[in-house]
């Protein structure tokens, strides 16, 4: 991991997020095709309120290839799978469970990311209790989650300037909406469609997110 020029900031990098319903079949490749792009920090299996079997199928698949690219594999609502299924850590929203169980259920080491939408007061809480990271949004229109509460890019800029804990950006970023969100302080960009749906492919929109991440680093 590169560090950018601007007061020892870090690269910022890329969290992909899965669809919420996937045919693992096809999937798989389109994962390996993800990963083959570029740098991703981290991968979250979310498929929202999918069966565990088909949870568990996904982890059992997709949970080998990450670890041979060096991404972290985190399971999205459900921190007593992640401990089953020995991944890196969860999500856990504010409908979930809270961070102190989650962290009770998976021990000191895991990753574990707490929900804040648009609110300096949940990031706060969580940023005490101990999150690895919080994340705001929906930035943008999201085709992948309807029930989102528009967040603006001061949140970002805000975060970065009162604590280290890193910030996850999240909802409808693009290749093309994204650079608002590095240029306030995101550490990560969660991208689900923006990736998967990129009509040159999963390989190519990995690629492209890390071109823009190069060119806005290079400027700052
Ligand atoms: C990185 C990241 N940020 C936010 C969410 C949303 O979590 P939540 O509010 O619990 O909603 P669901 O994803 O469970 O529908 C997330 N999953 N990941
Ligand atoms: C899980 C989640 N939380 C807020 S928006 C969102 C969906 C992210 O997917 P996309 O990048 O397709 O908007
Ligand atoms: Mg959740």
């Amino acid at each position: 991991m590169g560090t950018a020029p601007e007061e020892g900031r870090e690269r910022p990098r890329l969290y992909l997020i899965s669809p919420p319903v996937i045919d693992l079949d096809t999937f798989e490749m389109a994962f390996r095709n993800a990963l083959a792009g570029g740098d991703v920090a981290c991968f979250q299996l979310r498929l929202k309120d999918r069966p565990a079997e088909e949870i568990i199928a996904a982890t059992k698949c997709l949970l080998p290839i990450a670890q041979d690219a060096g991404v972290a594999f985190l399971l999205n609502d459900d921190a007593e799978l992640a401990r089953d299924l020995d991944v890196d850590g969860v999500h856990v929203g504010q409908d979930d469970m809270p961070y102190e169980e989650a962290r009770r259920i998976l021990g000191p080491d895991a990753i574990i990311g707490v929900t804040c939408k648009n609110s300096r007061h949940l990031a706060m809480e969580a940023g005490e209790a101990g999150a690895d990271y919080v994340a705001f949004g929906a930035f943008f229109p999201s085709s992948t989650k309807s029930d989102t509460v528009k967040t603006e890019p001061d949140i970002l800029t805000w975060w970065s300037e009162t604590t280290l804990i890193p910030a996850v950006a999240i909802g409808g970023i693009t290749i093309d909406n994204a650079e608002v969100l590095l240029q306030n302080g995101a550490d990560f960009l969660a991208v689900a469609a923006g990736v998967w749906e990129y009509k040159e492919g999963p390989k190519e929109a990995v690629a492209a997110f890390n071109r823009m991440i190069d060119k806005v680093v290079a400027n700052w």
